[in-house]
């Protein structure tokens, strides 16, 4: 799937970086783009991709501090230069743009829906938020920045897919000390899901192409995105069960949202070898997803790719009603009572917090 990453504020960009870097080492040419956007001056100079600083007149190239309601102010008020700066990078071969940004924060939690919602207005393309949750060991004013950005997220891009930070984390590391290792997950994953789309070699019915990516998001609301993988056997017979279990690890233990199964739609994509994945393992996968998910709708395919081992990738679409998700809404519900926090984009009323969906 041909895109254009956009990263707002420190955690936007530098994901974004370590995306676009990924799929260039790999040859994917699926990121048509890469683009760093962000109030805070020093966060930019450490990025290699273009950035653009906004805010000047307001912060000084300070950044926000955590106030998303003045990051939304200033992404409003310079919609106009950051619309003309992007305007020659999302060429007519972009099928979507990709939004990336943490959602605790300020910069990229404010700027984000006010930066699709432009986007939306201008663009046909659908216009995705990739967006960071912050692990349940952080503040308060991020949970509760995070809360509040989701619902103006969810309402304002075409599907937001959300990584809890805690997800892809390994337990002996502290946040800080984890972030490299989370966005080179992140790069991986997201990295081989817009490939998926991409390939082109032993194009045939079973490869998976751009249009199920986006019909599986299509709902819009929130999705998340699982992966695991192992060795291949050469035989694709023996392969059936490695199917299947991969898919069962993707969506047990390797989402990017953990404990959120129950789906609109899913996709499931699995990678390797076209000699070695077998038909009958994508297809009982296919079908253990659907009875999981509780969807109708799972799409399944495949990725041909030269590896001598195999992965699945299992994209969820329509989560919003998980436990997963309520937790978390209860978790900025309580951090949004005990520190008063302000609506990133205008229309939000404090209220609407109690009924988000
Ligand atoms: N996965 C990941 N999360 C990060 C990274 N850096 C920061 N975060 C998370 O993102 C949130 C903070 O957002 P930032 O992107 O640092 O803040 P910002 O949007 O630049 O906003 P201000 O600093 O307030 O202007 C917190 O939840 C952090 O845990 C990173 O490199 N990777």
């Amino acid at each position: 799937m041909q895109v254009v990453l956009i990263g707002v504020g420190q955690a936007g960009g530098k994901v974004t970086q370590v995306l676009a870097e990924f799929d260039q080492e790999m040859g994917f040419d699926a990121v048509q783009g890469a683009f760093g956007v962000n109030t805070a001056k020093a966060d930019l100079q450490s990025l290699s991709i273009d950035t653009m600083l906004i805010g000047q007149d307001r912060v000084k190239g300070h950044g926000v501090g955590g106030d998303n309601e003045l990051a939304a102010e200033i992404m409003q008020e310079e919609s106009t230069e950051v619309m003309d700066s992007l305007d020659g990078r999302i060429s007519t071969d972009a099928e979507a743009v990709v939004i990336v940004a943490g959602l605790g924060g300020g910069t990229g939690s404010g700027g984000a829906p006010a930066l699709a919602k432009e986007l939306n207005r201008v663009y046909d393309v659908p216009i995705y938020v990739v967006g960071v949750l912050p692990g349940r060991d952080e503040g308060s004013l991020y949970q509760a920045n995070a809360g509040r950005s989701l619902k103006t997220v969810v309402r304002e891009s075409d599907a937001a897919l959300l990584i809890d930070n805690d997800a892809w984390r390994s337990s002996q590391e502290t946040l800080e000390e984890g972030f490299d290792q989370i966005n080179d997950q992140i790069a991986q994953r997201l990295g081989l899901l817009l490939a998926s789309g991409e390939a082109v070699e032993g194009v045939g019915e079973s490869v998976v192409d751009s249009s199920e990516i986006m019909n599986t998001l299509r709902g819009g609301g929130i999705a998340s995105l699982g992966y695991a993988s192992a060795e291949a056997a050469d035989d694709p017979g023996e392969n059936v069960n490695t199917i299947t279990s991969l898919t069962r690890k993707a969506l047990l233990t390797g989402m990017s949202l953990p404990n959120a199964v129950d789906a609109e739609a899913a996709l499931l994509v699995v990678a390797g070898d076209p000699d070695c994945i077998s038909r009958k393992g994508v297809e009982r996968a296919r079908k253990w997803l659907e009875e999981e998910t509780g969807s109708l709708q799972v799409r399944g395919g495949d990725f041909p790719l030269e590896s001598d081992r195999l992965a699945a990738l299992v994209v969820l679409g329509g989560v919003e009603r998980s436990q997963r998700i309520e937790e978390f809404m209860d978790r900025a519900r309580e951090a949004h009572e005990n520190a008063e926090s302000r609506d990133p984009v205008e229309q939000f009323e404090n209220d609407e917090l109690d009924d988000l969906f």
